[in-house]
């Protein structure tokens, strides 16, 4: 049976790496569909960071391809991925903490300023506790905070894919699941999301499809349930504890 999905995001046997000679990806594979939100989990140092910058070029690739909407994007410089759609929220250091939350959101959209009310509008509909906090510095803000001014950001250029490394990060649990639940909400208002997660279990809860990355590689990919109920992959990547929550 042919798949009818549109492909939004291909990674093609992609080997990537820091230094010369040594790839931290050795032929990684995976798609996200239109509308999609995947999940990529792992154990530490399986690459999982490494393949969201390898599609946002932040590390060099060295073989394979990262093809957006059918065009291959490796190579690209930051600004033209930006005008290709393409949107990251890196883990640490992802607000402009002397700035105010509505510079923070400006800044997102140097590209094409006039959107700005239109697009303030789709990420407070989202993030609302933001919409009458716009003239705090993002320094002033706590972490989960913080990282609601990132993901707004991104999503201000009405981005094609957004990018997402381990947005639950630093936070406290509670804080946690508010991150879990946003990320979802974002995906339902329809945006491509593809998402890096050492909270694996939670990742696969809300996921459509998952990826479990292994020595830089895609050693399982399926759908959110069917990763979470996978003994190989309980037993390997997830562990018994917590799986009725499941
Ligand atoms: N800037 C860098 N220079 C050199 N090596 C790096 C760099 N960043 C990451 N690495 C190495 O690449 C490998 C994969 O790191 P990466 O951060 O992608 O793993 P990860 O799966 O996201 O791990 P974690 O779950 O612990 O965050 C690790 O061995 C790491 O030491």
């Amino acid at each position: 049976m042919t798949d009818q999905r549109t492909l939004v995001v291909e990674v093609e046997n992609v080997k990537a790496g820091y230094l010369p000679g040594v790839d931290i990806l050795h032929g990684t594979n995976l798609v996200a569909h239109q509308g999609e939100l995947v999940g990529i989990i792992g154990p530490n140092g399986a690459g999982k960071s490494t393949l969201l910058k390898a599609i946002f070029g932040l590390v060099q690739v060295r073989g394979g391809d990262v093809r957006v909407n059918g065009e291959s994007i490796v190579g690209l410089k930051a600004d033209k991925l930006v005008a290709r759609g393409v949107a990251f929220v890196p883990q640490t250091n992802n607000v402009f903490p002397s700035l105010t939350i509505a510079e923070n959101l400006q800044m997102g959209l140097f590209q094409n300023p006039k959107i700005y009310r239109e697009r303030l509008e789709f990420v407070t509909g989202i993030f609302s506790e933001l919409g009458s906090r716009l003239n705090q510095r993002a320094g002033s803000l706590s972490g989960g905070e913080r990282q609601m001014v990132a993901m707004c950001r991104a999503l201000m250029m009405d981005p094609t894919v957004l990018l997402l490394d381990e947005p639950s990060a630093g936070l406290s649990p509670v804080r946690q699941d508010d991150a879990f639940i946003r990320v979802s909400d974002i995906n339902k208002a329809g945006v491509t999301t593809i998402m890096v997660e050492q909270n694996a279990r939670r990742c696969l809860q809300i996921c459509d499809r998952g990826y479990v990355l292994d020595q830089g590689k895609d050693a399982y990919e399926g759908t959110g349930r069917d990763l979470l109920n996978d003994p190989k992959v309980i037993g390997l990547y997830l562990g018994t504890l917590g799986t009725e929550a499941a």
